[in-house]
C-alpha cells in the first residue's frame, strides 16, 4: 500500500454560500442549519481514491468579496481549490470569478486545480444562476463543475474526490502511480 499523500485544499467564495456547510458535510457527514461566519477553520480527513490514501487538510476560509485582496496564506502550499458560489446569488457567482482571476494573478500560473461548485441546489425556487452558466464558466477555466446541496448531501464528496484527481493530473500522474514530482 503506497504511503498516504498529504493534500492541502482551500475552500473559497463569497459569504454565506455554504463553504463551512460543504466542509462539515464532507468531514463529519452532517448539516448544521445555523449561520456562524467563519474566520478560518482547518479540518483533516483521510480518504481513499483510486487505491491511494490521501490525508486532506481542508482550509475553510472567511467569505471574500470582489474588493478583498487574495489572502496570501492560501497561495503557498495549497494543492487545489474549491471555489463555491450559491445558485441563489448572482453576486456570489461574480465574486467567484473575481477570486479565480486574483488566484491566477497571484500564483502566476495559467491553470491551477479547481473545482467550481454551485451550492444550495435544494433551493431551486430561488435559483438565480443557471446550470449552463456554471458549466460555461468552468469550461472557460478548464475546471471541473458540480452543483451540490450541502443540506441534502448531494455530490458533496464528489467535489473533493474529483479535486484530488485533478491535483494528480496537475502533478503529471494519471492515477495511482507514485508521485515523484516536486511541485
Ligand atoms: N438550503 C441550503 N442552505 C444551505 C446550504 N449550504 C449552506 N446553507 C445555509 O447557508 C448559510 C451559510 O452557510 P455557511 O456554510 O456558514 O456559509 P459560509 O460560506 O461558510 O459562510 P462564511 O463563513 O460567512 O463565509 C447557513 O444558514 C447554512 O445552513 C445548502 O446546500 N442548502
Amino acid at each position: 500500500m503506497p504511503a498516504a499523500k498529504q493534500r492541502k485544499i482551500a475552500v473559497m467564495g463569497y459569504r454565506s454560500v455554504g463553504k463551512s456547510s460543504l466542509s462539515i458535510q464532507f468531514i463529519e457527514g452532517q448539516f448544521v442549519d445555523s449561520y456562524d461566519p467563519t474566520i478560518e477553520n482547518t479540518f483533516t480527513k483521510t480518504v481513499r481514491v483510486n487505491s491511494q490514501d490521501y490525508e486532506i487538510r481542508l482550509m475553510d476560509t472567511a467569505g471574500l468579496d470582489e474588493y478583498s485582496m487574495f489572502p496570501s496564506q492560501y497561495v503557498i502550499d495549497i494543492h487545489g481549490y474549491v471555489l463555491v458560489y450559491s445558485i441563489t446569488s448572482v453576486k456570489s457567482f461574480d465574486v467567484v470569478k473575481s477570486i479565480y482571476n486574483k488566484l491566477l494573478d497571484i500564483t502566476g500560473k495559467v491553470q491551477v486545480p479547481v473545482v467550481l461548485v454551485g451550492n444550495k441546489t435544494d433551493l431551486h425556487l430561488e435559483r438565480q444562476v443557471s446550470t449552463s452558466d456554471g458549466k460555461k464558466l468552468a469550461k472557460d477555466w478548464n475546471a471541473i463543475f458540480l452543483e451540490t446541496s450541502a443540506k441534502e448531501n448531494l455530490s458533496v464528496s464528489d467535489v473533493f474526490h474529483l479535486l484530488l484527481s485533478e491535483i494528480e493530473k496537475a502533478n503529471g500522474n494519471s492515477g495511482d502511480k507514485p508521485n515523484c514530482s516536486i511541485s
